[in-house]
């Protein structure tokens, strides 16, 4: 995040003086902006930074126990240079969070500076190799020119000139939400990788007595376990690259001055970085217990998977935050759409009439029909976000002020703002198929991964569309018994769609999953490595066991 924070907040002067030290490796940089007190509430941050005119310096301080900064990447040991969020102050006024970079340590021999002190936050969940760390600034000078100067600047006198826009010094945090949704993708198709090998190669149960034992992957269940995350792997692939197009083309216009579609951006790769990340930590978890004990073991790799994806769903923006900041803008464009206005691209469907016809019992449509299923996901979110908006509009007809009625439909803006990045998804997914150049074979297995996905998103919220009368219970029954009919189709191509993948072993970092899959000769070797393994009878024998059982035994 420091490197992408100067690429996008540097002035050009600014980038010929700290890139080519970052490129080259002559410095490493952490991003500070969290503190002990606050993650989320970046307006509520208490670094301060005080501009001295009369020795064009910013002096930063730490000036409360909650203000010090914690958790930033590599703070606590590795980094040299931060790039620390502080509100401003000059000539007596606070203009707000702004970046600055700090120099933490000497590059002579890695000690911290003067009015510097950092260190690691201690044992975490997982990231163990990560030096998540402390910072706490006493009175530390800095050069008037570290502020990062691209959209608001402090003159040497001291004279303060406004961003076009405030939320421009938030842009790496954007960023960094659309590589999550790409790590979304990649931590899910690992941990399919992982499960649908592994049950390629585990048999267990004796179906009927006599029988060989089967394939674990053969069983409905194992498959309804695993097809629809694999079908999820795939969705997600097909996002991430529509998302990261959004963002090149948005921060594009940013780069010219062009702010029109930045709050457009902001509530897209908010509600799909949580989406995506709430639906993959989940996911990890159905992978690896589906692969029963050894799903367990470090072996399998799911260990480390989980505890170094988990926080994704707080990092970054947490996820329920995220959401609310997207249900805020949808909420919005309701209201811009009533006044008539015209949408961007991701909301236009807010301005269409997608009023429900009710199906009623038998009705004929076809329920198999992806773009027809897309359009009850569009009606699905529509009547979400309408919803959600209206609990809003009468809240505030029942005398609360905006920020009291958001509060008050907070739950209903959560679910919106999932039905909003859940149509996004799926639209996103089937429409991508349309578009790839494939052999009719790879087109007709592709689209039942869509379909399996489509179906089954029904399936796990059927609540959302019949309570809106989109489906009827007996159309939502069918399209539950679409997915499970699908299944032993996908198993068919099932460890090709993973190996598609194309993860080396090194990379997966899992005995289970092993291309070769040859599992247990491995695992076997695996435990011999284990560090209680390096002698026969372990030292704590002679200090505890033995003892305790030679005691007892002399009672006998
Ligand atoms: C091109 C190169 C590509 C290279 C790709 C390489 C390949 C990649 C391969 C694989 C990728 C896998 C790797 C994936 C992992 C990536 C690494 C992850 C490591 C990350 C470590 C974690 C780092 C951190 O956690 S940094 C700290 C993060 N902190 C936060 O996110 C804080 C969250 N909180 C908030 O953002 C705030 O709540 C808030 C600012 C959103 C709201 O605060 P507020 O109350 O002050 O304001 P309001 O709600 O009133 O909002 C005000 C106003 O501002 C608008 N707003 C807010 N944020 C933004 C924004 N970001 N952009 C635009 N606008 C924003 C908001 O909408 C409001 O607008 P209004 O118009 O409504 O007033
Ligand atoms: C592994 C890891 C790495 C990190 N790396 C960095 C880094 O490099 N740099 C950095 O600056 N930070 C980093 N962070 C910090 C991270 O960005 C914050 O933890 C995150 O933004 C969440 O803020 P918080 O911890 O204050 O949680 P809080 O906001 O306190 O969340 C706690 C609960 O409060 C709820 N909540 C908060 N506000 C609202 C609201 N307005 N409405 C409804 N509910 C609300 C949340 O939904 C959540 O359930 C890292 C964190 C982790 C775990």
């Amino acid at each position: 995040m420091f490197i992408p924070t100067l690429e996008r907040q540097c002035t050009s002067e600014q980038r010929e003086k700290f890139l080519p030290l970052c490129y080259d490796y002559r410095i490493i940089g952490t991003y500070a902006q969290t503190e002990l007190g606050h993650g989320t509430f970046l307006r509520g941050l208490e670094t301060t930074a005080h501009y001295d005119p009369n020795t064009q310096e910013f002096i930063l301080n730490s000036p409360t126990i909650s203000s010090i900064k914690w958790w930033p990447g590599a703070l606590g040991k590795t980094s040299t240079h931060a790039v620390v969020l502080a509100q401003l102050y000059t000539l007596g006024k606070c203009h707000g969070i702004h970046p600055f970079v700090v120099q933490l340590r000497s590059l002579d021999d890695h000690k911290p500076l003067r009015g510097i002190t950092v260190g690691d936050i201690g044992p975490k969940m997982g990231f163990g190799p990560n030096d998540n760390g402390y910072l706490k600034l006493h009175k530390h000078r800095i050069p008037r020119t570290n502020m990062l100067m691209k959209y608001s600047q402090v003159s040497p006198d001291g004279t303060y000139t406004k961003p076009p826009r405030s939320t421009l010094t938030y842009g790496t945090m954007t960023f960094v939400r659309v590589l999550i949704v790409h790590g979304s993708a990649i931590a899910l198709a690992k941990a399919s990788t992982i499960a649908i090998r592994y049950s390629a190669v585990r048999r267990q149960s004796e179906l009927r007595p006599g029988e060989p034992e089967p394939q674990i992957l053969s069983y409905p269940t194992q498959q309804h376990k695993l097809f629809p995350l694999l079908a999820t792997a795939y969705a997600f692939h097909f996002v991430q690259l529509a998302m990261m197009k959004i963002y090149t083309d948005v921060n594009d216009q940013i780069n010219n001055s062009n702010f029109s579609r930045i709050q457009e951006l902001h509530a897209l790769s908010s509600g799909l970085k949580a989406f995506t990340s709430w639906v993959t930590n989940a996911g990890l978890e159905v992978c690896r217990m589906s692969c029963g004990g050894h799903g367990y073991s470090q072996a399998s790799g799911f260990p480390r998977l989980y505890a170094d994806f988990t926080p994704s769903c707080t990092y970054e923006g947490e996820n329920t935050v995220l959401m609310l900041q997207s249900a805020r803008y949808l909420v919005k464009c309701v209201r811009d759409a009533r006044s008539g206005k015209t949408l961007p691209g991701t909301v236009s469907y807010l301005s269409e009439d997608v009023s429900a016809v009710h199906s009623g019992g038998s009705s004929g449509r076809d329920l198999s029909n992806l773009d027809f299923l897309i359009s009850l996901y569009k009606q699905r979110a529509s009547n979400q976000v309408h919803f959600a908006s209206d609990k809003v509009d009468r809240g505030i007809s029942a005398g609360m002020d905006l920020v009291g009625a958001l509060n008050s439909a907070s739950v209903h803006l959560v679910s919106a703002a999932k039905a909003h990045s859940h149509y996004f998804i799926a639209k996103t997914f089937v429409e991508s198929l349309k578009l790839l150049k494939a052999s009719s074979e790879l087109q007709n297995v592709l689209h039942q991964l869509a379909s399996v996905y489509v179906f089954e998103g029904i399936a796990q919220s059927s609540g959302d569309f019949i309570e809106d009368y989109i489906l009827s219970g007996s159309e939502a029954k069918t399209i539950r018994q679409l997915a499970v009919d699908l299944l032993p189709l996908i198993r068919v191509n099932a460890v090709s769609l993973v190996d598609a993948f194309s993860f080396r072993d090194e990379v997966l970092q899992s005995v289970l999953g092993r291309y070769d899959g040859n599992v247990y000769e491995n695992l076997f070797k695996w435990a011999q490595n284990s560090p209680l393994n390096k002698t026969d009878v372990h030292p704590s024998y002679h200090k505890y066991l033995g003892p305790l059982l030679k005691r007892n035994q002399s009672k006998l």
